[in-house]
């Protein structure tokens, strides 16, 4: 990870070296992507079972898992966990029950009712990844908003270890947070399954959830056949510093993300180049104590950055260019700063607003939008999970007064069936 100092063009020329090293990435995996979800549109249960060998170590038998499973997953991790959890679930319910919508109806005297009706979707399958880390925390951000929204079925996979069992944190999240059903596979081929439908899965609506870039790119891919809720991939942060920030926090918390995989992305923008050479240091002193050095390591060499700018204007222009999955406002008056976010999947203010307080616990969802996708994508949340319909009822006396405008337009648009349609109802 080195330092630059912005001046137009060299960020610019960093970035993109950053996108083309993984626009390269992606191409590549996506043609893997799309050989995986082939084969399992054709070969169903057999393919799932030959590719979770491959990439997850053992043959499995049955996909799905027992009721059961979840019941001794619940009894056996440690009551500590299961408390942390519940409190989180708590926040996490709390704020997306201020998400849910209620539809409308609107009345007009001469007999005209119509309105919108809100609904959960029937079938959705959740990914919750599972390869390098279990993720209980992404059980809980998918499940239960879908819950919040009246979801009809929640269909959860998630990829099984070495030994073939899916882990049991997650698996007692699953619990805690009401999933309907559990299948122990991951990668594109879960979601190849989910999408098609297999002898063992039921084709879903929708897939939402975050995994690694195999996930994220099938996800993608099956975007017709079922809806996703966006490209949540490899994880991302982006920390603006003014001088005012402590780079050990700076250090500990560009760590955090650089940590899910050798993917992540992790940058600082900073108006202070004492403090990019504090942080460096920091990362140096902080990670020889961390478990996942290697990926860190990786990740910030290849997709890690602090550049420092002129003020802190630019670094939000930059950083509203990249639109980061999570925004570290690490500056004096951080609300002041909130404004001028254009593009960001979830944004955190101030020093004790690290992002891992999002990751775990304070409500809002930590399903964000990757790959620069925030520009148009919005974070994981009970809308994700309804669709909305509308109604008409329109009295003889309304049609009658809206009759000529009607075989007007239709009559302009060539469509004379449309307006005998309402003509037929007037003897004309
Ligand atoms: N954006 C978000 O909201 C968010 C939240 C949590 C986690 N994440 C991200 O989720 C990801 C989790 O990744 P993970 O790998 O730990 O778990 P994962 O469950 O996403 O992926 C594991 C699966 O990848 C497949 N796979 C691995 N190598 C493969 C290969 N060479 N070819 C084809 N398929 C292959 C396997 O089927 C395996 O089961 C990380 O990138 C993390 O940053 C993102
Ligand atoms: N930071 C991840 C989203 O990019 C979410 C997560 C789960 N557990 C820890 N972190
Ligand atoms: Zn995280």
């Amino acid at each position: 990870m080195k330092i630059l100092t912005a001046d137009g063009t060299s960020e610019l020329e960093l970035l993109e070296t950053m996108h083309n090293r993984s626009t390269e990435i992606d191409r590549q995996v996506s043609e893997t992507v799309s050989g995986i979800l082939a084969d399992v549109c054709t070969r169903g249960d057999d393919a799932v079972r030959d590719y979770t060998e491959k990439f997850d170590g053992k043959r499995p038998g049955a996909l799905e898992l027992s009721p059961d499973a979840l019941e001794n997953a619940y009894a056996q991790v440690p009551a500590r966990f299961i408390e942390s959890l519940t409190r989180a679930a708590e926040n996490i319910r709390a704020f997306h029950e201020r998400q849910k919508r209620e539809g409308f109806i609107t009345t007009q005297p001469n007999g005209v009712v119509m309105g919108q009706r809100v609904r959960g979707l029937a079938r959705v399958g959740l990914y919750v990844p599972g390869g390098k880390a279990a993720y209980p925390s992404s059980v809980l951000m998918n499940a239960i908003p879908a819950k919040v929204a009246g979801v009809g079925e929640l269909v959860m996979v998630a990829p099984p270890g070495k030994e073939g069992t899916v882990n049991p944190y997650i698996l007692a999240a699953a619990k805690v947070a009401g999933v309907d059903r559990v299948f122990a596979i991951g990668g594109a081929q879960a979601v190849a399954a989910l999408a098609y439908g297999t002898a063992s899965v039921p084709k879903v609506d929708k897939i939402v959830g975050p995994g690694n870039i195999y996930v994220a790119t099938a996800k993608r891919l099956v975007f017709g056949a079922v809806d996703i809720d966006m490209i949540a991939g490899p994880s991302e942060i982006l920390v603006v510093a003014d001088e005012t920030a402590d780079p050990a926090y700076l250090a500990a918390d560009l760590m955090s993300q650089a940590e899910h995989d050798p993917l992540a992305s992790a940058v600082l923008l900073t108006v202070s180049r004492k403090l990019a050479e504090q942080t460096l240091a920091e990362i140096d002193r902080q990670k020889a104590a961390l478990s996942r050095r290697e990926i860190i390591e990786q990740s910030l060499r290849d997709f890690g950055a602090i550049i420092v700018c002129k003020n802190l204007a630019d670094c939000l222009c930059l950083a509203n260019r990249i639109a980061p999955e999570h925004l570290e406002l690490m500056v004096n008056q951080p609300m002041h700063w909130l404004g001028m976010v254009e593009n960001a999947g979830s944004v955190f203010l101030g020093q004790y607003s690290p992002e891992p307080l999002g990751d775990y616990y304070a409500g809002p969802n930590h399903v964000l939008p990757t790959s620069g996708t925030a520009r148009f994508f919005s974070p994981l949340s009970v809308d994700t999970f309804v669709k909305k319909s509308s109604f008409i009822y329109y009295s003889r006396e309304a049609l009658d007064k809206g009759k000529d405008d009607i075989v007007t337009l239709a009559e302009a648009e060539g469509l004379t069936a449309h307006a005998n349609s309402i003509k037929v109802r007037f003897g004309q």
